[in-house]
């Protein structure tokens, strides 16, 4: 199939290598048929939000990647109303801008308000790139004392990032989104919503913008997918994501809207970190890195969860490969036609992986990863990268012959 393209990952580098890096990072996406990456502007030090500081990404992926890597922008208080600054960043090659509605956890990427959202979307319009956003918006809630009281209980965390957030987040996102229906002021924007997890109100807000057409997308991960909330077992942390993992009735509306083309394509939300800001020891939900790891896994965790629901090969290659690459922009990716790079996954759907500790995993830090301990199905077995054979039965090539990806 196409190689997958998976649009949200979190490669740390530079800054913050010992939580995953470029060659650690590539080396997972080549292993699980991921033949690009586009790294998210936070989790490295700095982030990238200028000209400069992507500058230290491309210098610090030099030598170092085994599949093709764009880059997101930092969409940040700071450069939101400085069309100037957003141009230069723009004109530097990034692919798009990302931002957050609710703190991020890392101090040098502070949340945007809708007015900032809006800023960005006016000078995006112009180079017909999209902005990329974490909907959450902090609501206050009457639970917070209860919800202290025992940190170590999942149900305690889920309560404490209840879906009213997603859905006042995105009911922003949607008036905010207006002016990019044909003939509008910001025609030529366009809003993607990372990581959906509430299948409720907040999906139907979206349905209801995009009916009306404003250019409005979204994804949802495997985590969201494969896990529920009742699963979750206390103090284990590795399932600690924003947003959370909700229930599995939720989980089952997540499929029906995704099977029925409501949700459009699927990204990882790779975002690992040391294992000790996991806090695997206390198991405490309220002070863990939220954050899942799983790169490596993503096709054998769609596939092995999606044969319940009659997932076609095409609806995988879809997901996975064509919309992402219309996301990022890349009219030479997502399909396999004359003409396209020869970015190619080969994989046997029914092989099936056991993932103990025997299992080669490429991630910085394996045990972190919430998928370790299952069995899956689909193995990838070699992954080409531009024509090049970057990975083939558990083993790289020696040379990194990936690529950045720069827009232009
Ligand atoms: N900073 C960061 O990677 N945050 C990510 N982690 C997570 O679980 N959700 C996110 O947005
Ligand atoms: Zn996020
Ligand atoms: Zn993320």
């Amino acid at each position: 199939m196409p190689g997958l393209i998976d649009v949200h990952a979190h490669l740390d580098e530079p800054g913050r290598t010992e939580w995953e890096g470029f060659s650690s990072g590539t080396k997972a996406a080549a292993a699980g048929g991921i033949t690009t990456l586009i790294d998210m502007p936070l989790n490295s030090e700095p982030s990238t939000v200028s000209r400069e500081t992507l500058k230290l990404k491309t210098d610090a992926a030099k030598g170092k990647i085994f599949v093709h890597v764009g880059f997101w922008g930092g969409l940040v208080p700071e450069n939101a109303l400085n069309s100037t600054a957003l141009e230069d960043l723009l004109d530097a090659g990034v692919l798009g801008l990302k931002s957050f509605m609710c703190p991020s956890g890392i101090d040098d990427f502070p949340m945007t308000n809708i007015t900032h959202i809006q800023g960005g979307l006016s000078v995006l319009a112009r180079y017909k790139r999209p902005l990329l956003v974490h909907a959450e918006l902090v609501q206050e809630s009457d639970e917070k004392e209860d919800a202290v009281s025992d940190a170590a209980s999942y149900s305690t965390y889920l309560r404490t990032r209840p879906a009213s957030w997603e859905q006042a987040a995105v009911r922003q996102l949607v008036s905010a989104t207006e002016e990019t229906r044909a003939g509008g002021s910001a025609e030529g924007a366009h809003l993607h919503i990372v990581h959906l997890s509430d299948a409720g109100s907040s999906l139907d807000l979206i349905k209801e913008a995009k009916s009306r057409g404003h250019s409005l997308t979204v994804e949802t991960c495997p985590h969201y997918l494969a896990f529920s909330a009742e699963e979750i077992p206390d103090g284990d942390t590795r399932f600690k994501c924003s947003p959370p993992i909700r229930d599995a009735a939720n989980r089952e509306k997540l499929w029906e809207a995704m099977m029925g083309g409501d949700i459009d394509l699927l990204s990882s939300d790779h975002s690992p970190s040391v294992p000790e800001l996991k806090r695997l020891d206390e198991g405490d939900f309220l002070k863990a890195w939220g954050g899942i790891s799983s790169l490596q896994f993503v096709l054998p965790v769609t596939w092995t969860h999606g044969r319940q629901y009659s997932l076609a090969f095409e609806k995988l290659a879809s997901l996975w490969s064509e919309k992402p690459a219309r996301l990022a922009g890349q009219k030479l990716k997502g399909a396999i036609v004359v003409g396209n790079h020869a970015d190619l996954a080969v994989w046997e759907p029914e092989a099936e992986l056991e993932l103990d500790a025997d299992h080669p995993v490429f991630h910085k830090h394996p045990s972190i990863s919430a998928y370790m301990g299952r069995r899956l199905s689909g193995k990838v077995v070699a992954t080409f990268v531009s024509g090049n054979l970057v990975f083939k039965q558990g083993f790289h090539a020696t040379a990194a012959c990936g690529a950045t990806i720069l827009a232009r």
